[in-house]
């Protein structure tokens, strides 16, 4: 009897928590919607407070096939309009994966609205946390100073010797972690490019500051001690003090010139000969330094990963780099001769559909929205599954293949966004590009490795990496 009505009780139970959220945010929505022709997207709400997180998680970090979450809805609903309605991250979220909507969403910055839950750590200044007129001007400075001629010819002189002095030390070491040097490699070229810091004990410290920093940013915002983000609002402020610093000491210099990506953004003027403020430059350069960081190092490593896995293409590259070798493999190569090296920038460019480095971005829905006939209610957030654009076969043939010649062609309209796209593009795309070419390079004319895991596991959370963070075996050619 007790058996009949509790099992009777677990079914009640199960189903009201399996509908709440739908009688919770849907119903009132659809109760709107059925006084007019719009309907919401198709999918599920999940669980209270959850939502679908553990069906999220599932896919992205039990059995590491994180396409399938979208597979599973689309083979379950349907692929009528290329979004879900869904609950992810504590909130109502709508999630896109198709090129046509993905335009609509990123070119319609009024009412999709980028937003970090964790803004204190970028800064309110920084380009990421502003929005509307304030952003383009922030992102005008910025664009500017990254990709300014001047700007982009000093990246290839000054990022060229620490890869060559890494290079050589990896194999000195015989055996290496890509990801863990690659990340080293990285920080220091970020010290030199961004603000001319040398490699030592103090950009250490810096890296580490930078490293907890970006924990906090993926933690909940829970400020109390003990929690990653009260930990990474205190390290924001360490590097608030170091970069006020910083900038104090150049603005008291007789003549300033223009070496690094700071100076750039304290010198550059607006058409109105305006100049960001000091905050303005003290929140962007934290920002830029962190948007830079792992990004790049992700990119370095799957590089080294994907490489290794096709000889190839590891012979196709070597040859073309040989072709520009100059007197000896530590010397180094122009941007001219980059934009020469045509299969190498094939490379880098799957490098970087296949490493989806950044797998989603994130939008707040600022006004309600008709899309095709369904609503994308006001307030919601909006997942853009940018990874699942580089996966999807509808865009790429055999996606799942490292094949650079793919790019003899160009991608389909809308189907290549790692970077994302509209006015939040990445402006760091053509700085992360060329250190990549310039990597290549180096690497294919002086060196060979070897995967000590080859079957290794990729995992996907926070950032999609092999687990043992490519283990290599690494010497002189
Ligand atoms: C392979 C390397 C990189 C990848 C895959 C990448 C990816 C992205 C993506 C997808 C976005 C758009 C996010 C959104 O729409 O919400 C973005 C924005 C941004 N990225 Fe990158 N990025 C890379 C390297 C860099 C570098 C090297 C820098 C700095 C120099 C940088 C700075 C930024 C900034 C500041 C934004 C915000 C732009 C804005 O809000 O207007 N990124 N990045």
């Amino acid at each position: 009897m007790d058996a009949i009505y509790f099992g009777w009780l677990g079914l009640v139970i199960g189903f009201v928590l399996w509908w709440w959220n739908e009688y919770w945010y849907i119903i009132p929505l659809k109760f709107k919607c059925s006084k007019s022709a719009t309907k919401l997207p198709p999918g599920h709400m999940g669980l209270p407070f959850i939502g679908e997180m553990i069906s999220f998680l599932w896919y992205f970090k039990i059995v590491r096939r994180p396409d399938d979450f979208i597979n599973a809805k689309r083979h379950k609903y349907g692929d009528e309009v290329g979004m879900f309605r869904t609950h992810l991250f504590g909130t109502p979220s709508i999630i896109v994966y198709t090129p046509t909507i993905h335009k609509f969403v990123l070119h319609s910055e009024d009412k999709f609205k980028a937003e970090w839950p964790t803004i204190e750590l970028m800064g309110r200044n920084s380009i990421v946390a502003v929005h509307g007129k304030a952003h383009m001007r922030v992102r005008n400075f910025v664009t500017n100073a990254i990709n300014r001629p001047e700007a982009l010819n000093r990246i290839a002189t000054l990022v060229q010797p620490r890869m060559v002095a890494a290079l050589q030390s990896w194999a000195q070491m015989g055996k290496i972690k890509a990801r863990f040097e690659t990340q080293k490699m990285t920080f220091e070229n970020i010290g030199k490019l961004f603000f001319s810091k040398e490699p030592g004990p103090f950009l250490n410290s810096l890296d580490k500051l930078y490293q907890d920093l970006l924990l906090g940013v993926r933690a909940y915002p829970i400020n109390i001690p003990g929690f990653a983000y009260h930990h990474a609002l205190q390290c924001r402020r360490k590097l608030d003090d170091f970069f006020g610093m910083e900038l104090d000491n150049r603005k008291n210099k007789d003549k300033v010139e223009t070496i690094d990506l700071m100076d750039g953004l304290m010198q550059i003027e607006d058409d109105d000969g305006d100049k960001l403020s000091d905050k303005e430059v003290v929140d962007n350069i934290v920002s830029l330094v962190a948007a830079g960081y792992i990004s790049t190092s992700l990119a370095s490593t799957w590089a080294i990963y994907l490489l290794a896995k096709y000889p190839i293409v590891l012979k196709k590259l070597r040859e073309e780099n040989m072709a520009f070798r100059k007197g000896s493999p530590e010397d180094f190569i122009t941007p001219k001769d980059v934009s020469n090296l045509k299969y190498t920038n094939k490379v880098v460019e799957e490098v970087i559909r296949m490493a989806n480095i950044a797998a989603c971005a994130f939008r707040k829905v600022d006004t309600e929205v008709d899309y095709k006939g369904y609503k994308i209610p006001k307030g919601w957030n909006v997942i853009l599954l940018l990874r699942y654009l580089h996966t999807d076969s509808k865009n790429f043939k055999d996606p799942m293949n490292f094949n650079p010649d793919r790019w003899n062609e160009p991608a389909k309209p809308g189907t290549y966004q790692p970077f994302g796209g509209g006015q939040r593009l990445c402006p760091g795309n053509t700085l992360a590009r060329i250190q990549l070419a310039l990597l290549l390079h180096h690497l294919s004319i002086g060196y060979k490795w070897e995967l000590i895991n080859p079957n290794a596991d990729i995992i996907y959370l926070s950032h999609p990496a092999p687990v043992d963070g490519v283990e290599v075996k690494f010497s002189k050619l």
